[in-house]
């Protein structure tokens, strides 16, 4: 199973700023590593690299032992002697061959017995349920069913390095849960190792096992997603994950919260003039009736409930503080109501704490 390595990778199509920037990311055996951030960020042009799809401008790519593209040493290798299995946002499908000629396709390629053919076409059109399709041609079907023939040929040959460009993008929403399960599955049972691009944060969440979160072109941070998630390098990670999104009390700013905020760092940090801002995700709060006696391990907000909306299995509970809007995940409302005036309580260990450049800063508990 190969390893990737991306050294010092860049991506410039002409313009005056790189599409991405002196890239390190190092994909091992067996990840399902999901390249995460916002629409532009680099994600497609880091995974068509890989796949070979684009040159790269700087620096250099390795599949396991081979390098495949480094252009100090004028080294190129095609897409298809990369030996990657792919499925990208426009699928890509044969027009003229029919569904079952477009999984077969693969596999007559690797010239396996039409018997043991037949036997693949059957087993994975009908895993992805598109077995009742199979006599169909891409313009027959719905974007959905496409995506689900594209992912049918890649699995079809057991690659073992999958690269997926949001490959569930045009799926409803209980087809992508049901094939999220799915390629978890076939990423523990192949032993693959993928590449996986997604904007969507609870689909890098819930099926990676490496997450590499982009923004402008620049790798913010690599790790589990419990780690990006509870330990978020910077503001821009920290902000980018969860939903709603965390609350950020601003220091600069003449502000009760500022004044709670620069409360509960004495002693804290070492220096709390460095200090930009705190973050305190919503499901770190509690909403509490106001009480004199509080912890030193506690940070408190005083406010007041603005809203109180249903999400389903919990409530978000906005509330202002100051003139801020801070957002709260509560599991039971109790007999809280709009006006109520409330505090919101978080343990220390929940507070994130970054610098004037938006870094995280090391906070003693
Ligand atoms: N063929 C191209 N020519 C010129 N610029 C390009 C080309 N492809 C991408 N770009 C630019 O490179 C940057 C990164 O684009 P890329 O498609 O990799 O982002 P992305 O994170 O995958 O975005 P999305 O989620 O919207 O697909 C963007 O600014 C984009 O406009």
């Amino acid at each position: 199973m190969p390893t990737i390595r991306l050294k010092n990778v860049v991506k410039n199509y002409g313009g005056d700023t790189n599409a991405v920037e002196n890239l390190d990311l190092t994909i091992n055996d067996g990840d399902f590593m999901c390249l995460l951030g916002p629409s532009g960020c680099g994600k497609t042009t880091t995974v068509r690299m890989i796949a070979g799809l684009e040159n790269i401008t700087a620096g250099s790519i390795q599949i396991g032992d081979r390098m495949v593209d480094e252009p100090n040493a004028q080294t190129y290798v095609t897409p298809e002697q990369r030996d990657v299995g792919m499925v990208f946002q426009n699928y890509a499908l044969w027009p003229h061959l029919s569904v079952a000629d477009n999984v077969d396709y693969g596999l007559k390629l690797r010239k396996m017995s039409k018997t043991d053919r037949d036997a693949r076409v059957g087993e994975i059109t009908g895993k992805l349920s598109i077995a009742k399709y199979r006599d169909r041609y891409p313009s027959q079907l719905s974007g959905g069913q496409q995506q689900r023939v594209a992912l049918a040929r890649m699995l079809a040959v057991n690659p073992k390095l999958m690269l997926l460009d949001e490959p569930l993008s045009n799926l409803d929403s209980r087809l992508r849960l049901e094939m999220r399960a799915e390629l978890k599955r076939i990423h523990a049972e192949f032993d693959a190792t993928v590449v996986f691009v997604t904007h969507d944060q609870w689909e890098a969440m819930t099926l990676a096992t490496h997450v590499a979160v982009m923004f402008e072109g620049v790798l913010q941070q690599v790790g589990s997603p419990m780690d990006i998630y509870d330990r978020p390098v910077n503001r821009f990670v920290a902000s980018f994950l969860g939903v709603p999104p965390m609350n950020f009390v601003e220091m600069g700013e003449k502000s009760p919260q500022a004044a709670s905020a620069a409360e509960f760092l004495a002693g804290r940090v070492e220096d709390i003039e460095g200090i930009g801002s705190i973050g305190i995700r919503p499901e770190a709060l509690t909403v509490e009736r106001p009480n004199p006696v509080r912890s030193s391990g506690q940070f408190v907000l005083a406010g007041r409930v603005e809203s109180l909306m249903p999400t389903g299995g919990s409530w978000t509970v906005e509330t202002a503080v100051g003139s801020q809007r801070v957002y709260a995940t509560a599991l039971q409302l109790g007999d809280l109501q709009p006006g109520d005036r409330i505090e919101l309580v978080a343990p220390a260990a929940s507070v994130h704490v970054f610098d004037l450049n938006d870094q995280r800063v090391r906070v003693r508990q």
